[in-house]
C-alpha cells in the first residue's frame, strides 16, 4: 500500500501570453489504502491534481511524495481503449506478460466475462468503462486514479458500477483518488471527501465520511443523502 502527500502544491499553466495559477498552497495527505473523493466545480483543477499524482505533469512549487514506488492505474473520463485492439489486446498492452486466463479473470471481475475478443466498438459506453477499469486493475496498481469514471453513464448503470467499484476497491486496497461531480457517489465510495475550491484552488473542506457512516452505504440510505446534501451546501457556499 502507498501513502501520498501533497505539500504546498502550486500549478501554473501558460495562458494568453502569461501564466495562470490553477492550484496554490494545496496540501493533502492520503493514507495508504484510503479512498479520497475530490469534488469541486468544473475547471477548478481536479484532473490536474490526478495528472500530478500520475506524473503526467509536474508541480511548479511544493512537493509530492509517495511512501513507496507508485504503480498507477488511471481510469479517464472516457474509456480511451484502442479501437484496433480487442479487449484482450487492450489489457495485455499495459501488462504484456499475463496469461489469457488472467485477462479473462480481470474482465470477469468487472462483469465482462467472455468478452475478451470483442473490439471496443462492440461495447456499450458502460461496458467500455468497465473494460477501462479492468485495464487499470490488471497492473495491480497501488495508486488508482479515477477521473469521473461514470460521468457519461445513465444513473442506473452508474449506480451498478459504483457498487461494483466499491467491492473492487475493498479487494485491491489501492490508495484511490476519485474525481466526481456526484456527491452521492462521493459519499458512497470515499473514506474522506475533499472539496477543492478557490481561485487559485486548494483543499477547502475535508469531510471524514467514515467518522459519520459505516461502510454499508446503500444509495437509498437517508444518511447518504443527508451527507451529500452537506457536500452540495459547502460547494454552493464556495461558489457564492
Ligand atoms: N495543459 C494545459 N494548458 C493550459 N491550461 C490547462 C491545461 N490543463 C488544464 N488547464 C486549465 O487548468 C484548469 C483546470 O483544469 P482541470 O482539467 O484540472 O479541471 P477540472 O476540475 O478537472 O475540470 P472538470 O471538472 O471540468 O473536468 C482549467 O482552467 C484548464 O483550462
Amino acid at each position: 500500500m502507498i501513502g501520498v502527500t501533497f505539500e504546498g502544491i502550486e500549478k501554473r499553466f501558460a495562458h494568453e501570453g502569461g501564466t495562470r495559477t490553477i492550484l496554490q498552497h494545496l496540501n493533502l495527505e492520503v493514507a495508504p489504502g484510503e479512498v479520497i473523493a475530490l469534488v469541486g466545480r468544473s475547471g477548478c483543477g481536479k484532473t490536474t491534481l490526478l495528472n500530478l499524482a500520475a506524473g503526467l505533469t509536474r508541480a511548479d512549487e511544493g512537493r509530492l511524495t509517495f511512501s513507496a514506488p507508485p504503480r498507477v492505474g488511471y481510469v479517464f473520463q472516457d474509456a480511451r481503449l484502442l479501437p484496433w485492439l480487442t479487449l484482450e489486446g487492450n489489457l495485455t498492452l499495459v501488462q504484456p506478460n499475463v496469461t489469457a486466463a488472467r485477462v479473462s479473470h480481470e474482465l470477469a471481475r468487472v462483469g465482462l466475462a467472455g468478452r475478451q475478443r470483442d473490439y471496443p466498438s462492440q461495447l456499450s459506453l458502460g461496458m467500455a468503462q468497465r473494460a477501462a477499469v479492468a485495464r487499470a486493475l490488471i497492473i495491480e496498481p497501488n495508486l488508482l486514479l479515477l477521473d469521473e469514471p461514470f460521468g457519461a453513464l445513465d444513473e442506473l448503470t452508474a449506480n451498478e458500477l459504483r457498487a461494483e467499484l466499491l467491492r473492487l476497491l475493498q479487494q485491491t486496497r489501492a490508495t484511490t483518488l476519485l474525481v466526481t461531480h456526484n456527491p452521492i457517489e462521493a459519499v458512497m465510495l470515499a473514506d474522506r471527501i475533499v472539496i477543492i475550491a478557490g481561485r487559485p484552488a486548494r483543499e477547502r473542506h475535508v469531510i471524514d465520511v467514515n467518522a459519520q457512516l459505516d461502510r454499508s452505504r446503500p444509495f437509498d440510505d437517508p444518511r447518504v443523502w443527508a451527507l451529500s446534501r452537506k457536500v452540495i451546501d459547502l460547494l454552493g457556499h464556495e461558489a457564492a
